[in-house]
């Protein structure tokens, strides 16, 4: 990429907030990590204000294999019984969250890690898994009832990355086990952010997968809607999410490949996207509301 290139993103994105999700198996490889860190960095220095909200499967898996406890999906979402919730929160806030601050950290004071508990951050609720039209009880998984994003809003005019966990508290007292896309898209709807961009080890949406790798490079929400009964597990709360997203006033929303080196400032700063981009509905009844508006 020319740096050139990059100017006219620059001024467009400069002062804009940017919640970035960061998930899944990029997180595994050490040189992915790093690279991470440095195009988060990058876009603080470059005036834009990055959020971090990390996921952490991967590692959870592998800590409840130690401790000979075993993993169980239902619909993407984990079964999450007390005891892997102590789990659950140990290795996202106590160990990926740690790892992500300290990485960003390497370059300047900038990285501040919270879980949604912090601050009432996020209040979560519980969240049944739906299997053949049936409610099915999968234990401590929440759901995101409320943002409040005032302490990162705090630490984001203070200069700081803040790096969120996706754990949260709800009112009825129970500590809830949060899916990370779902927790970066209710943050980037409180924030109204510019941009969710949802790093992944895909290169995006496959227009028919797993029968085809051909990428979808841009879709409305309406047409994501209706895609979305035809994906399969851990896309469900990725393209949830993104839909979310743009239907409640975030600008795009992205799926990225978490595997490409630099993936983030590629897509950010150059003209060609390189993942899957979700873009609002085309606003065809605005002068219908308009004039309703007029009339009353
Ligand atoms: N239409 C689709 N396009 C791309 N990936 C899909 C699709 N449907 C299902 N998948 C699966 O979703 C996975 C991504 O979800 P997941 O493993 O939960 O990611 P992460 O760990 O990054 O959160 C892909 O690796 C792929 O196996
Ligand atoms: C309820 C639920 O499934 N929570 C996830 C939270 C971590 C996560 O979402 O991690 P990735 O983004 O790496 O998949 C879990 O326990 O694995």
């Amino acid at each position: 990429m020319t740096l050139v290139e990059a100017l006219p993103w620059l001024e467009r994105f400069h002062g804009k907030t940017v919640v970035i999700k960061f998930g899944g198996n990029a997180m595994v490889d050490d040189q992915l990590k790093a690279a991470f860190a440095q195009d988060v960095v990058f876009l603080r220095y470059a005036g834009l204000r990055p959020v971090v909200v990390h996921g952490g499967g991967p590692q959870i898996n592998a800590q409840l294999a130690r401790l000979g406890l075993e993993s169980t999906f239902t619909n993407g979402l984990r079964v999450t019984t007390p005891e892997t919730m102590d789990v659950v929160r140990m290795v996202l806030a106590g160990q990926v969250q740690r790892d992500l601050v300290g990485l960003l950290n390497e370059h300047g004071p900038f990285a501040v890690g919270m879980t949604g508990e912090d601050a009432h951050t996020m209040t979560a609720v519980k969240r049944y898994a739906e299997v053949d039209g049936e409610q099915v009880d999968i234990g401590l998984v929440g759901d995101i009832a409320n943002v409040d994003a005032g302490a990162v809003k705090a630490l984001l005019e203070d200069g700081r990355i803040p790096v969120i966990s996706s754990v949260a508290r709800g009112s009825d007292g129970h500590v809830y086990n949060v899916n990370a896309d779902t927790a970066a898209s209710a943050m980037a709807v409180a924030l109204r952010a510019e941009m969710l961009v949802v790093l992944t080890d895909v290169e995006g949406l496959y227009v028919d997968w797993p029968h085809s790798d051909d990428v979808i490079s841009q879709l409305t929400a309406g047409e994501l809607e209706k895609l979305l009964p035809t994906l399969a597990s851990g896309m469900v709360p990725k393209m949830e999410g993104c839909l979310r997203a743009v239907r409640e006033g975030v600008g795009t929303a992205r799926v990225l490949d978490g595997r490409v080196q630099h993936s983030l400032l590629l897509e950010i700063f150059t003209d060609e996207g390189i993942g899957t981009m979700v873009v609002a509905d085309p606003e065809t009844d605005t002068e219908l509301t308009v004039m309703a508006g007029g009339l009353a």
